[in-house]
């Protein structure tokens, strides 16, 4: 089972865009431990967001917990050294959207960031041969990427034993992240299944008080981890 920390990393998706400063400030405070950053292109994925500017721009704005960036873009390598410069702290692409997955984990690590690799809900996990060993983290899809607010998709578990069981067979720190659909009343099933890093949105940002969420996240994790 899991050796890594518990990590809350709040998708920013579901912030208040007209005040992101403030949000990401607020879960911060609030308890959070990460930034989850999500770039999409309306090309990889049926949406549009934030690129590298708005991260160099919280970083400015004296946010220093880890921006974790997850890239829905294709391609993935021409952005890269972009967000690098901006402040982030993990990228993670999606394997469909690179050409060349074991050159763009390198090109991330020589940028200086730790580098993840997010699985789709229907891709296999055997896209993690070879390079799982290269990886700082693997990402499980639990939604279809492209929006927030979706529900989770129950497989999920599934794939989480099963990828938590070849890390741990690595013998490496790999962080294990689910993003999709998670909350408050359904995290703890999740952990069991072996995730440490936690993405949620609008479970977080639509709650009327931060730390409340944040705080019955952590125990339910807490609770399913001992
Ligand atoms: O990457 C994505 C969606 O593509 C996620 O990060 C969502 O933003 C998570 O939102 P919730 O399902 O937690 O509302």
């Amino acid at each position: 089972m899991a050796t890594q920390s518990t990590v809350i990393a709040p998708s920013i998706l579901s912030a208040d865009f007209a005040r992101l400063g403030e949000e990401v400030d607020n879960v911060i405070k609030a308890g959070a431990d990460w930034v989850h950053f999500d770039v999409m292109d309306n090309h990889y994925v049926p949406n549009l967001t934030i690129g590298p500017m708005v991260c160099e721009a919280l970083r400015k704005h004296g946010v220093s917990a880890p921006i974790d960036v997850h890239l829905m873009v294709e391609p993935v390598d021409r952005i890269v050294p972009d967000f690098a410069k901006a402040g982030a702290t993990t990228i993670s692409f999606h394997p469909e959207a690179s050409a060349h997955v074991h050159r763009t984990i390198q090109l991330i690590k020589s940028h200086g960031c730790k580098a993840g690799l997010v699985l789709n809900p229907a891709t296999p996990i055997d896209v993690l041969d070879w390079v799982l060993e290269d990886l700082d983290l693997v990402l499980l899809m639990s939604v279809n990427p492209g929006f927030g607010g979706q529900s989770f998709i129950p497989s999920a578990l599934e794939k989480l034993r099963r990828v938590r069981e070849r890390i741990d067979r690595s013998g490496r720190e790999i962080r294990l992240e689910i993003d999709g659909g998670v909350k408050a009343d359904n995290i703890g099933e999740i952990a069991a299944a072996g995730a440490d890093t936690f993405v949620a949105g609008s479970a977080i940002f639509n709650a009327p008080d931060y730390a409340d969420v944040i705080g019955r996240m952590k125990a339910a994790v807490d609770a399913a981890r001992k």
